[in-house]
């Protein structure tokens, strides 16, 4: 099932938190959605699940439109809020069959779905336990599982694994990419390691606006521009390194990194590239090359420098 926003706004008092956004989520993609706290992720998938309307702009989901079929649409979603408010008085089991009862799934179903959404989750051996006596990382298995248990076509997931511990939250990313293998997923995050590791498409937003929509590979590469080394030259004396290095024709500029271990940053001119020249001209003056890496833009530089403000 497809998602498509169409310049969407929705405000708060006289604050616009979502600013006439667009983009589309095509059937079977997981869109990671980050952006720094208060971006506008949270109000973006409250109105995407038809919790709140927006005040300007449609959603259409399978073709249906929020404003015309919430019901239609809320049938084919499954919403995991921020926070995962889950009734802590209730074993697992009890809690999924109420949520499977307010889904109007047929009596005669209820049973193979509650036990299908425990193994798919992982929760057998906890199947019985009070959720207050759940930890972080399966209490979050049992909001997945509350997502998922009308079988949508579609899981929207806020900040899923916020709390969670460094192995928990590779168990939560884990299940998610197993997840997304047969749903349309969209997954909010500030973090952005999180989106690269569980996501085909990124989408960063910030004041409530888009912008970026690609993957981690478009972005890096958009951001990329010149080629950058690291080079370690040993062998000779540094200033006859640098100028030697200098005189490439492809080489733009040349930076001491290190002094002491001969290290420099060099940088050649839009679409060239200096590797070979660079090994030519070190095998030429008897020079050896200890170190030779491209130093690639960081995703977190290209995050910060478009969400700083
Ligand atoms: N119910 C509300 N009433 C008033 N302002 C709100 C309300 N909900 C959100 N906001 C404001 O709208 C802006 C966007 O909030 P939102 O929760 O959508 O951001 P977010 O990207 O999910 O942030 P976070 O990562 O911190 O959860 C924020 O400035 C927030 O204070």
């Amino acid at each position: 099932m497809d998602i498509v926003v169409e310049h969407l706004t929705k405000r708060y008092g006289p604050q616009k938190a979502v600013d006439n956004i667009s983009f589309r989520v095509k059937a079977g993609e997981v869109l990671g959605f980050l952006g720094p706290n208060g971006a506008g992720k949270t109000t973006t998938m409250k109105v995407l699940s038809c919790f709140i309307s927006p005040e300007e702009g449609d959603v259409k989901i399978g073709g249906y439109s929020i404003h015309e079929h919430p019901e239609k649409i809320k049938k084919h979603i499954g919403y995991l809020p921020e926070n995962n408010p889950l009734y802590q008085d209730m074993n697992i089991i009890d809690f999924l069959e109420f949520i499977a009862k307010i889904h109007e799934i047929p009596k005669h179903l209820i049973q193979e779905r509650l036990l299908d959404m425990v193994k798919v989750c992982g929760l057998e051996g906890e199947k019985h336990k009070l959720i207050r006596e759940l930890s972080k990382g399966y209490q979050q298995r049992v909001g997945l599982a509350q997502a998922l248990i009308h079988d949508p076509d579609i899981l929207i997931l806020d900040e899923p694994t916020t709390g969670l511990d460094p192995n928990q939250i590779v168990e939560i990313r884990e299940l998610i990419r197993r997840i997304g293998k047969e749903k349309t997923v969209i997954l909010s995050s500030h973090i952005l390691a999180e989106v690269e590791a569980t996501c085909d498409r990124i989408l960063i937003i910030n004041n409530g606006r888009v912008v970026v929509d690609g993957t981690a590979e478009e972005m890096r590469k958009q951001a990329q521009g010149n080629e950058i080394l690291k080079l370690g030259v040993s062998g000779g004396e540094i200033n006859d390194i640098f100028e030697k290095i200098m005189d490439i024709d492809s080489v733009e500029t040349v930076d001491f990194i290190d002094f002491e271990n001969q290290l420099f940053e060099v940088q050649s001119y839009p679409d060239m590239s200096s590797i070979k020249a660079i090994f030519d001209t070190c095998v030429a003056n008897k020079f050896y090359i200890t170190e030779l890496t491209p130093i690639e833009t960081k995703l977190e530089d290209i995050f910060r420098k478009l969400t700083t403000h």
